[in-house]
């Protein structure tokens, strides 16, 4: 037998029994009840909406609620699963159906919310369990046999459950294969609207819980004695009776009370929707004169509002029965006319029990089969009247073919044949004299399953949806849960790891700041010191005559004779200025390992200072690079080329670029260049005047002006004189001097003087050139230009350069280092800002949907929902 609704006092069949029926007592205890359930129900609704907008508004603002999809565990994970009540499963999210977790399931018992456990802990869990006593473990048995969910279904969404499919080509059904296409914001979105429409579909359950009111539909074939079932229920003759088919319209009778105790009838205007307050909805017209409306509307299917009043004490009386607000419909008997229409009218949800009245003469039609087929599968059961069955000799056989027919089209009705199933004759009823024991068994039957039902229809769908809908709540705050905890550990261990290296960071700023300064001020210094001593050294070497570095490529003239004296002295001077190139070109290369060195420590303090994963050196370091102007690349081989070999002094003469050697002043030999004189006399004669370097160059003295005399006789482009000019020239200046007297013996004194000092000049030439244009070059580099500051001289002015490329190189790195670093620290302070942020985001979501899972625990257990079906 099904699931019984009836009470037991109800479930009999005798008279006696009959007596059993409500009493006012127990109409008052069910009515009690029933006022408690709604109640607690409506209560539950209310918790549960709150819940509901409380979730969507934290999908909205504080948290993307992500979409769990469950599907089975492997065989061998389900072995491991040993606890009753308990299903493994495995655990994806819509919007990342790759990543899967396992997880168990508790279903949810009394104030219970149904949990949902990482596997990992629920195996812990279990453990522990094991350990429980006996006892707890029969309770939780007992409990599981209230389940609410059947367990094959338990981690599955029934109301909050979205529908994925992808359009009409994607007609895969597989959640994994539909969703990978979702983004995360997309499934929320589509949660939002699921909740959204629950949510509206709860407002309506709520107004029907609320609803005291309760449809009794009356229908069946025609003449099947609708009219006389309702007005024996009534026990009044108020609907009219004919053998001829007479009612075409719904009408429905309320109790008086609803009118304010007027008996009147109210026939509803045409697409007008019924408002008792409202008088333009409805005609009014007298009960007495009901045969009259209704032939009136004969064709027009008129809904009629009938308010009866009925003496009888609530404990018989079917309208006033202290209970409910019920109302009769008597609706018109089914034909091909009205099926439709009456169908339509049973589909009603404010329709809770429809009772189907069946001569006993012709049993089911086929409009009225058809009509029970479908009405059985919206509201499984049926009250079936089978009526005029006095008429009827063969009873047991009568009886034995109407309940096959019942079998056939409501097999649940059958089931329930003994309740449900009434042959009665309605039509005597009316009849104060005679007994009908049969009638008053279907009318306390009928109280019964209407005022039951009544709880049934009205409070159980909400029941059980709310069992659903918090059902899926818990899957969805629970697997949420399981997320944001998963996330919050992640936010955590990634502040544990980024939190200390920001601080270390920004400890350690200042002393790499520092450091990269005094690397780089350092080895800026080591550079101009080292190419100071260097070229120093060289100008100082080349000032006595020597070339000023060891190069193979570079050695002095040999002498060429007195004849090329002029070629000799300006190869000399070539030589000593290459050398000189070349004694730069060594400090810079001092200055390219300086550089090199500096760079590495600049490498090693990023090392030290930038954390794991940040590139180290600054792209790479190209030694060869440093002075050099041009580039070329050979394949993946890139060439450094210098302008031009050696100089480049900023601010001074020479400014080209050139090498030494390339400068026309330098390498431009002068007569002083061979005969030094001033140095000359200052070397043989003692200190003729104050010299300084300064004057080597200077305009010549009248002692000069006879060297120059003398040189004269000598050379000029190479080109030597006889010694009739050598003696006329020495007359020459003879005459310049002094009296007759003396031109007699100085003249003579003078020629032979001039001819031995230029003979021991001539013959010192190859010695002394050397030394004459190494003193002048040192004497032309040390010398400051005119109009600039002493740095503008050839040493300070190499030793600015050089360190100046040292300092743009080491500055380029530690920038870089720098950049690198802050670029790095940004990097750090964003992450853990942004883990700070998933931290406190996924904190507040593992405790609000921890508070969720109580609250719909506290739901449950206040509204009992546990076990409603
Ligand atoms: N003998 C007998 N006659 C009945 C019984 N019930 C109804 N009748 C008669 O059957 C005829 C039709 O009854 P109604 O109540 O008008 O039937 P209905 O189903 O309402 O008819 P429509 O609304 O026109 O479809 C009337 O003549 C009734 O007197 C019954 O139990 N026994």
């Amino acid at each position: 037998m099904a699931q019984s609704y009836f009470p037991v006092s109800a479930r009999c069949s005798t008279p006696v029994a009959a007596e059993l029926a409500p009493t006012p007592m127990n109409a008052t205890v069910m009515q009690q009840a029933y006022v408690e359930r709604k109640d607690s129900l409506v209560h539950a609704i209310d918790s549960t909406k709150s819940i509901l907008t409380g979730i969507r508004d934290f999908n909205k603002e504080d948290w993307v609620v992500r979409y769990p999809h469950f599907r089975d565990s492997s065989q061998e994970q389900l072995e491991t699963t040993k606890r009753p009540g308990y299903q493994r499963r495995s655990m994806s999210f819509a919007d990342d159906p790759r990543t899967e977790t396992e997880v168990v399931f508790a279903e949810p018992r009394k104030s219970m919310t149904r949990s949902l456990t990482l596997a990992s802990l629920a195996d812990v869990q279990e453990e522990l369990a094991e350990q429980d006593n006996q006892g707890a473990q029969d309770n939780a048995q007992v409990e599981d046999s209230a389940r609410l969910i059947p367990s094959a279904a338990g981690s599955d969404f029934r109301v909050l459950r979205l529908d994925l499919k992808l359009g009409p080509s994607g007609s895969s059904s597989s959640p994994t294969a539909l969703v990978s296409q979702l983004e995360k914001n997309s499934i929320a979105n589509l949660i939002d609207e699921r909740i959204t429409s629950s949510l509206s579909h709860v407002d309506k359950l709520r107004a029907r819980v609320e609803d005291t009111a309760s449809k009794v539909l009356v229908t069946g074939d025609l003449n099947a004695g609708k009219s006389t079932l309702v007005n024996a229920l009534l026990r009044r003759e108020l609907m009219p009776v004919d053998q001829q088919p007479c009612t075409s319209a719904f009408c429905e009778v309320h109790d008086v009370a609803e009118n304010g105790g007027v008996e009147e009838a109210h026939i509803v205007k045409e697409g007008a929707v019924y408002d008792i307050k409202d008088v333009s909805t409805f005609t009014r017209a007298r009960v007495v004169d009901l045969e009259e409306v209704i032939s009136e509307n004969e064709n027009a299917q008129a809904v009629i509002k009938l308010y009866i009043a009925d003496p009888r004490p609530s404990a018989q009386s079917f309208l006033n029965n202290g209970i409910a607000d019920i109302s009769l419909i008597d609706a018109p008997g089914l034909n091909r006319d009205s099926l439709k229409t009456t169908a339509l009218f049973a589909r009603q949800e404010e329709i809770d029990v429809i009772v189907f009245v069946v001569s006993a003469e012709n049993h089911f039609t086929l409009s009225a089969k058809e009509f029970l087929l479908n009405a059985s599968s919206e509201k499984a059961y049926v009250f079936v009247v089978v009526n005029k069955y006095e008429q009827i000799k063969d009873k047991n056989k009568c009886r034995r073919l109407v309940l096959e027919q019942i079998k056939q089209l409501s097999p649940r009705t059958y089931e329930d044949a003994e309740d449900l199933v009434h042959f009665v004759d309605s039509g005597s009823v009316l009849n104060k004299d005679a007994k009908n024991p049969s009638f008053e068994t279907l009318e306390s039957a009928l109280r019964s399953f209407v005022l039951v039902k009544r709880s049934k229809s009205k409070l159980q769908p909400a029941s059980t949806y709310l069992s659903h809908l918090l059902s899926d709540i818990d899957l969805l705050a629970g697997s949420n849960a399981i997320v944001a905890q998963s996330e919050l550990d992640s936010a955590q261990a990634d502040l544990n790891r980024v939190r200390p290296e920001l601080e270390k960071m920004k400890s350690s700023r200042d002393g790499l700041e520092t450091t990269l300064g005094s690397i780089e001020d350092g080895k800026v210094y080591e550079a101009s010191t080292r190419t100071k001593s260097i070229l120093t050294a060289a100008v100082d070497r080349v000032g006595t005559g020597e070339l000023a570095v060891k190069n193979e490529n570079i050695s002095m003239p040999t002498y060429p004779g007195l004849l090329r004296i002029w070629d000799y002295a300006r190869d000399v001077r070539c030589a000593l200025l290459a050398s000189l190139d070349s004694a730069v070109e060594q400090a810079e290369d001092d200055a390219r390992v300086i550089t090199t060195k500096g760079f590495d420590d600049v490498a090693d303090l990023a090392q030290t200072h930038l954390p794991a994963g940040v590139e180290r050196k600054y792209k790479n370091f190209h030694a060869q690079a440093m002075f050099t102007a041009f580039r070329e690349t050979k394949g993946n081989r890139k060439i450094y080329r210098r302008p031009s070999r050696g100089t480049v002094i900023p601010g001074s003469m020479y400014t080209l670029g050139l090498g030494l050697t390339q400068h026309p002043e330098l390498v431009d030999t002068t007569f002083f260049d061979i005969f030094d004189v001033q140095h000359q006399f200052a070397v043989y004669f003692g200190d003729v005047g104050k010299h300084t370097e300064e004057e080597d160059d200077a305009t010549p003295s009248a002692l000069g002006i006879m060297s120059v005399g003398i040189g004269a006789l000598t050379m000029v482009g190479g080109k030597a004189i006889g010694a009739r000019g050598l003696v006329e020239g020495v007359l020459r200046v003879s005459d310049l001097i002094g009296n007759e007297s003396t031109r007699k013996w100085l003249g003579p004194v003078l020629a032979a003087a001039t001819i031995g000092l230029t003979a021991y000049v001539v013959l010192e030439l190859p010695n002394t050139i050397p030394r004459t244009v190494g003193r002048r070059v040192r004497s032309q580099l040390l010398r400051t230009p005119d109009g600039y500051t002493e740095d503008a001289a050839f040493i300070p002015a190499h030793a600015r350069r050089i360190s100046g490329e040292t300092r743009k190189v080491l500055r380029m790195a530690s920038w870089d280092v720098r950049e690198r670093f802050r670029g790095a620290m940004e990097d750090r302070a964003r992450e853990v800002k942004g883990a700070e942020e998933i931290e406190r985001k996924a904190k507040r979501a593992v405790e609000y949907f921890g508070e969720v899972g109580r609250k719909t625990g506290e739901v449950r257990s206040e509204a009992g929902l546990v076990g409603a079906q």
